[in-house]
């Protein structure tokens, strides 16, 4: 009988306060579920907004980190298609192959029940059935958009984790987890960029880089990079930016700005920041006829936009973009088999890497604007 398992995991005792190194009991793998020894795992504005509180309605204490790639140490009852010693990475947004939405093309977004919970409506921090895998010092700890990956061990529904080659370099390929196929996808699925188009993308952290090197691999005439942080200018050009604007240094609005240098907007809009007044920003910068703007960063629990309806009435569109519109469960595979095939490079993105036990640090760098770290956890 598989045991539990005793580790290292970064604990959020409760919003606002920094990370809590410490030991907690990773529960055996139930029916359907698959434990994961973790490598690597990246560090993402998402997981800062849960320990900030502001990632909807989190459960307290909670693991978080959601971009992560590892090993199968152990499977439960049921489980096909994985064994102790697969090199996979984890899901955020699971793929079940057996809901409506994952029987049809136009979205990657599961919503068999199992799924619904954490990710699309009010996160429950649980398995599927109800119950937590990670116990620490005689409390249960919540999990995070199915699958809590600042631990050495974690545990997820097999929904919810992908095999990749075993052959596949560790530790960047973590990025693929979340931001890289977030940002890369967002513009080569959701809006389905042109050759010759011109395209903006605000925020320019990882997931603003991997759009903006998603609208380079589209063949987009104009890639307009946009961020008050100048810092990030000379990689957001390296990977493909044409341009970069800081809005700061304008006496009049982004939007306008954009507007006067295109000669009437933009026609695909990438929306990276999830802070409302980008957005609404954002939106006002798309062409008034052929622009599309997406939606990937994400708001905080009420926060609200107020637009024009008729700003749309002569065919804006507007839409929104989770891990880059990437069925994982069938994508994950191939984006691990073009990164292998460098037919991108995501390496670009990492920028530091540190020990697990110094993610706190993490967490201040990514504040401080640096694109890209991830732990190494031994
Ligand atoms: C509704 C919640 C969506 C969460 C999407 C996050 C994980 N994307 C990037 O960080």
């Amino acid at each position: 009988r598989t045991a539990v398992i005793k580790c290292r995991a970064a604990v959020i005792w409760q919003a606002q306060e920094p990370f809590s190194i410490e030991e907690v009991e990773v529960a055996p793998p139930k029916a359907h579920e698959v434990r994961i020894k973790i490598l690597a795992t990246g560090i993402c504005g998402t997981d800062d907004s849960a320990i900030k509180g502001k990632f909807r309605e989190v459960q307290y204490p909670v693991i978080v980190g959601h971009e992560g790639v590892g090993i199968v140490e152990s499977i439960g009852e049921g489980v096909k298609g994985f064994k102790p010693g697969d090199k996979v990475i984890p899901l955020f947004a699971p793929q079940c192959n057996q809901c409506v939405s994952c029987k049809d093309p136009r979205t990657n977004v599961c919503t068999t029940a199992r799924v619904k919970n954490n990710l699309i409506e009010r996160p429950k921090g649980l398995m599927a059935d109800g119950t937590s895998r990670f116990t620490c010092k005689g409390k249960h700890i919540y999990n995070f958009l199915n699958t809590s990956t600042f631990t050495e061990y974690t545990v997820v529904d097999e929904i919810a984790v992908v095999k990749i080659d075993d052959d596949t370099p560790l530790a960047n390929i973590c990025l693929i987890g979340c931001c890289f196929s977030t940002g890369y996808g967002s513009v080569l699925n959701s809006a389905k960029v042109h050759p010759g188009s011109t395209c903006v993308v605000f925020g320019l952290g990882g997931v603003g880089l991997a759009a903006v090197m998603g609208c380079k691999a589209a063949g987009a005439s104009r890639i307009i990079g946009v961020d008050i942080n100048t810092a990030k200018f000379d990689l957001a050009k390296e990977l493909g930016a044409t341009e970069c604007i800081n809005p700061k240094e304008y006496d009049k609005p982004i939007q306008q700005v954009l507007l006067e240098q295109t000669g009437g907007g933009l026609e695909y809009v990438f929306e990276c920041t999830g802070k409302p007044e980008t957005m609404v920003a954002a939106i006002n910068s798309s062409h008034f006829a052929l622009g599309t703007t997406v939606i990937i960063g994400v708001s905080a629990p009420g926060e609200t936009i107020s637009l024009d309806p008729l700003m749309f009435i002569a065919g804006r569109t507007l839409k929104g973009s989770i891990f880059g519109g990437w069925k994982a469960k069938d994508c994950v595979p191939k984006l691990v088999k073009d990164y292998k095939e460098k037919k991108f490079d995501l390496d670009k993105l990492v920028t530091h890497r540190l020990p697990f036990e110094k993610i706190n640090e993490g967490f201040e760098l990514l504040r401080n604007g640096k694109r890209y770290v991830y732990l190494m956890i031994y």
